[in-house]
């Protein structure tokens, strides 16, 4: 990841765009750097292969025909296909300064590698049809294809699709600043490769950020057990799930994880599995998290366990049952910080139970829930964020499609359950949890189990040291 790590929206990069040119740029200026550094890609692909640009009416347009120039003046070999005129000053510059071929669209062309430059940020309405068509003919005409800033066809702050049918990039050099679109499927699914260019955009405050590798600490010398954290796991009637939940909080770093359940068997020997009573058990002063859901069931007695492990006010972490199970009530008196860690089902769920109107993007919905609720919500999925009810919003982008399969919710559960009682800041511990997560599933052969995953996170934790 580039050093910038904020996510914009379509309206923030407009204020950071005024910014920079109150501060002596000019968009042409801003355009030229940016499409010299989306140029360099192409070069870095295209070599002196034939590059084809599509060029739209806007400013995206405009990044075209400065790339084309550019690759051009390397000595390479770039025609721009216009499919509409320029219809921005900067663009109208740009078309001006760019000295090669342009092409109608009635025109077939074939080459080496296909830059779409389209539409960038400033899709308002669906794609026309003949738009779609031509997308569709140029990325089959070529062996590579790039996307400059966005996809034409995608929605920059939601990632959603304004086109019946979109093809994938191999690459996409996003301008600026990083968009909602690269982090939120379907968009994300079909960006290939990211690269950012950076034009001098500066941080805007309440941003949101993409989850990048977190930078941890080794044990202090003097840590014990407790230092490091104790995580409580309250366990129902399946206890394979707590298992696991409790093996990958050990893999990220907890000194000492217990398993509550009223059900005896057999646990790993380096696991403790406590009978007592709940309430009383969880008294004990030195226990920093408690992670309560998986394995937890969903009859009377979890919604039970699940109200006492809230009423204890520890720092906690709510999956699977026990996000069926949430109501309102649970949460009247709580004060002791909340992670919630819902999938597509268990947010609609949440919805309903906190009557949250189930509307907008991913990261609109999650931020509604979070507000509503008060808890930290990690909105996981193939693109996982966290939403917390102060507005702070992480996106994580898309992850192993490999992390479809049975468990691998109860080992992110573990995870950040165990950054938590490492006594991180609850919001931080979910971001690096979900990046330990996708980490350890990077680095995971095809085809891993949820108990291999776990296995793989001190791999994970071991590159943030
Ligand atoms: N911000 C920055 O700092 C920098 C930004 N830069 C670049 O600017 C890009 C944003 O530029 P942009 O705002 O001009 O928008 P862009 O996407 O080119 O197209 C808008 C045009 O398309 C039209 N139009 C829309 N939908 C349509 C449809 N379905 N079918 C047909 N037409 C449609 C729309 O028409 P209108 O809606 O106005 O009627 C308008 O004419 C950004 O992505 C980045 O590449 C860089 O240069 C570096 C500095
Ligand atoms: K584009």
């Amino acid at each position: 990841m580039p050093e910038s790590h904020q996510i914009l929206s379509v309206a923030q990069m407009r204020t950071a765009e005024e910014a920079l040119i109150a501060r002596g740029s000019s968009v042409e200026a801003l355009m030229d750097v940016a499409g010299r550094g989306a140029a360099d890609w192409v070069w870095r692909v295209a070599a002196r292969h034939r590059v084809t640009v599509l060029c739209g009416p806007g400013n995206n347009g405009g990044d075209g025909y400065v790339i084309a120039q550019a690759i051009r003046e390397r000595g390479g070999d770039a025609v721009v296909v216009a499919a509409y005129p320029p219809q921005t000053p900067a663009a109208r510059n740009a078309r001006n300064f760019y000295s090669g071929e342009v092409l109608a669209r009635s025109v077939e062309a074939r080459g080496e590698v296909f830059v779409d430059c389209l539409f960038g940020s400033g899709l308002t309405r669906p794609l026309q049809l003949d738009d779609e068509a031509l997308i569709a003919q140029l990325a089959a005409a070529h062996h590579h294809r790039i996307a400059v800033d966005v996809p034409s066809g995608v929605q920059s702050d939601t990632g959603m699709l304004l086109a019946g049918h979109l093809c994938r990039f191999d690459l996409t050099v996003a301008l600026g600043a990083w968009k909602f679109a690269h982090f939120l499927r379907p968009a994300a699914g079909l960006m290939g490769a990211l690269h950012l260019i950076d034009i001098g955009v500066e941080p805007i405050e309440s941003a949101a950020q993409a989850i990048v590798r977190p930078s941890l600490k080794r044990p202090a010398p003097d840590a014990h057990k407790y230092t490091r954290g104790l995580v409580a796991l309250v366990a129902g009637a399946m206890p394979g799930a707590a298992v696991l939940a409790a093996t990958a909080a050990q893999r990220a770093g907890a000194g000492y994880v217990r398993i509550f359940s009223e059900h005896t068997g057999q646990v790993p020997s380096d696991l403790v599995l406590s009978t007592d009573p709940l309430g009383e058990a969880l008294e004990d002063g030195r226990i920093a998290a408690v992670l309560v859901g998986p394995g937890l069931g969903r009859d009377a007695d979890a919604r039970e366990r699940l109200a006492v492990a809230l009423a204890a006010e520890i720092p906690a972490v709510i999956d699977a049952d026990a996000l069926v199970l949430l109501s309102p009530r649970n949460l009247s008196e709580r004060t002791a910080p909340i992670i919630a860690t819902p999938h597509e089902g268990e947010l609609l769920a949440l919805e309903r139970a906190f009557e949250c109107e189930a509307t907008g993007s991913k990261a609109e919905r999650a931020l509604a829930i979070a507000q509503a609720t008060g808890m930290i919500i990690v909105s996981k999925g193939p693109d996982t964020l966290v939403a917390a009810p102060d507005g702070r919003l992480a996106c994580a982008g898309v992850a192993s499609s490999w992390l479809s399969t049975a468990g691998t919710g109860d080992v992110l559960a573990g995870v950040i359950a165990s950054r938590l009682a490492n006594g991180r800041e609850p919001f931080e511990s979910a971001c690096e949890g979900v990046w330990l997560h996708a980490e350890a599933a990077r680095l995971s052969p095809p085809a891993f189990t949820a108990g291999e995953l776990a296995r793989a996170i001190p791999q994970a934790l071991g590159a943030c040291l």
